[in-house]
C-alpha cells in the first residue's frame, strides 16, 4: 500500500534519506522509529507528496501523490506533528471548512464531522480552537486526518500532547482503523505507544532503514547488529547439567558457562523448545529456564547512541 524505491532526499548535498526501500502492506500498522534527525519526517513528507525526492520514488496504493494531489486527497489522511487550525473558528467549523477541499459531498462531510468529533471526544465543545489545549488540538488533527475516510493514514507523533485518557482513546481509534483494513504509518519516539498499537516496526538511522519486521524480528536484527548475544539461563540442582549440555550438538549454541546455580548458554537464537526436549528425561533437577535478552528499549538506545 505504501512503497518507496531507492527514495533519497539530499539537503545541501547531504542525504537526509538515503536509498530507502520500504513496503507497508494493506492493514499494517507500521511504527516508524528513529533518533532525532534520522529522516522520519523527511520520508513522511515525501510519501505525502509535500516535498520532492532528490531521486527514487514513493507511491501510495500505486499513486504518486506528488504528481496526483487530487487522488492523494482521496486516499491519504495525514496528521502532522504540529497541526495548524483557524484559531477563531470552532473545531466543527474548522473541519467543515477544511473538509470542503476533500472530494466528499456536504451531507457526507457533516455526518463524518459529527462522528469523528464524537470519536475524539470533542463533540459539543463550543470553544474556538485558539482556546484549545495542545491535546485538544492534536485530537482535532486526528479527526481532520480521518475526515476523507482514507485508505492510508500517516500520523506524526500522534500522542505527544495527549493525556492518559486521550492515549487510550487514540489506541482504540487506531485499532478500529486496523480492523477496518486501513494502512497506518505512525512516527513516534514513544516506544511503549508504538509497541501497543503497531503490527510492524521500522527503525531508521542516518537516513537508512536498519531493521524492519515484527517487534521480535526487529529485536533479533538489532541484537545481531549490536554483537550482543542472548542467553538461555538454566537453574538446576543437578551437577551433571553442564556436562549434559556440553554433549548437545547444536550450531546455535555459542558458549556454555557454569553459574553458581546452573548454566548460562549464549545462543544465536531461542532454542529453548528443542533444548527442553533434549534434557527431558535425561537431566532431572531443572528448576528454571528462561531467555535473557536485551529488550527493544535497550536495543533502540544502542541505535540512538550509534547515531550520536
Ligand atoms: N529543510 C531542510 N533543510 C536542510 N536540512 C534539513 C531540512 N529538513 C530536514 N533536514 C535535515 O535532514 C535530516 C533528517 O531530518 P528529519 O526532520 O527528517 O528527521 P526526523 O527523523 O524526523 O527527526 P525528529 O525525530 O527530530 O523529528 C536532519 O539532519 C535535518 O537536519
Amino acid at each position: 500500500m505504501i512503497k518507496t524505491q531507492n527514495l533519497t532526499k539530499e539537503y545541501n548535498g547531504k542525504p537526509a534519506v538515503n536509498n530507502l526501500n520500504l513496503q507497508i502492506g494493506k492493514g499494517e500498522v507500521f511504527g516508524f522509529l528513529g533518533p532525532n534527525g534520522a529522516g522520519k519526517s523527511t520520508t513522511i513528507l515525501m510519501i505525502a507528496g509535500m516535498i520532492e525526492p532528490t531521486s527514487g520514488t514513493c507511491t501510495i496504493d500505486g499513486v504518486n501523490v506528488a504528481l496526483d494531489p487530487l487522488k492523494g486527497k482521496e486516499i491519504l489522511g495525514y496528521l502532522p506533528e504540529d497541526v495548524g487550525f483557524y484559531a477563531n473558528l470552532t473545531g466543527y467549523e474548522n473541519l467543515d471548512y477544511l473538509g470542503k477541499f476533500y472530494p466528499i459531498n456536504d451531507r457526507e462531510r457533516e455526518d463524518r464531522i459529527e462522528t469523528l468529533l464524537k470519536s475524539v471526544r470533542l463533540n459539543g465543545v463550543t470553544q474556538k480552537v485558539g482556546e484549545y489545549s495542545r491535546g485538544m488540538n492534536q485530537r482535532l488533527g486526528l479527526a481532520l486526518a480521518l475526515l476523507n475516510d482514507p485508505k492510508v493514514v500517516i500520523l506524526d507523533e500522534p500522542t505527544a500532547n495527549l493525556d492518559p485518557e486521550g492515549v487510550l482513546r487514540y489506541r482504540e481509534i487506531v485499532n478500529e482503523l486496523r480492523e477496518a483494513g486501513k494502512t497506518i504509518l505512525i512516527c513516534s519516539h514513544i516506544l511503549s505507544e508504538v509497541k501497543a498499537v503497531c503490527t510492524t516496526l521500522g527503525i531508521i538511522s542516518q537516513g537508512k532503514l536498519v531493521a524492519k519486521g515484527s517487534v521480535k524480528e526487529v529485536e533479533d536484527e538489532l541484537i545481531r547488529q549490536s554483537n550482543t548475544h542472548q542467553k538461555i539461563v538454566i537453574k538446576s540442582i543437578n551437577p551433571e547439567l553442564y556436562t549434559k549440555i556440553e554433549s548437545i550438538k547444536n550450531p546455535d549454541i555459542l558458549e556454555i558457562a557454569r553459574t553458581k546455580d546452573g548454566v548460562e548458554i549464549s545462543v544465536e537464537k531461542d532454542i529453548r523448545p528443542g533444548l527442553a526436549e533434549e534434557l527431558k528425561g535425561t537431566c532431572s533437577g531443572i528448576t528454571e529456564m528462561y531467555l535473557d535478552r536485551p529488550g527493544l528499549e535497550d536495543l533502540f538506545l544502542n541505535v540512538y547512541r550509534r547515531e550520536g
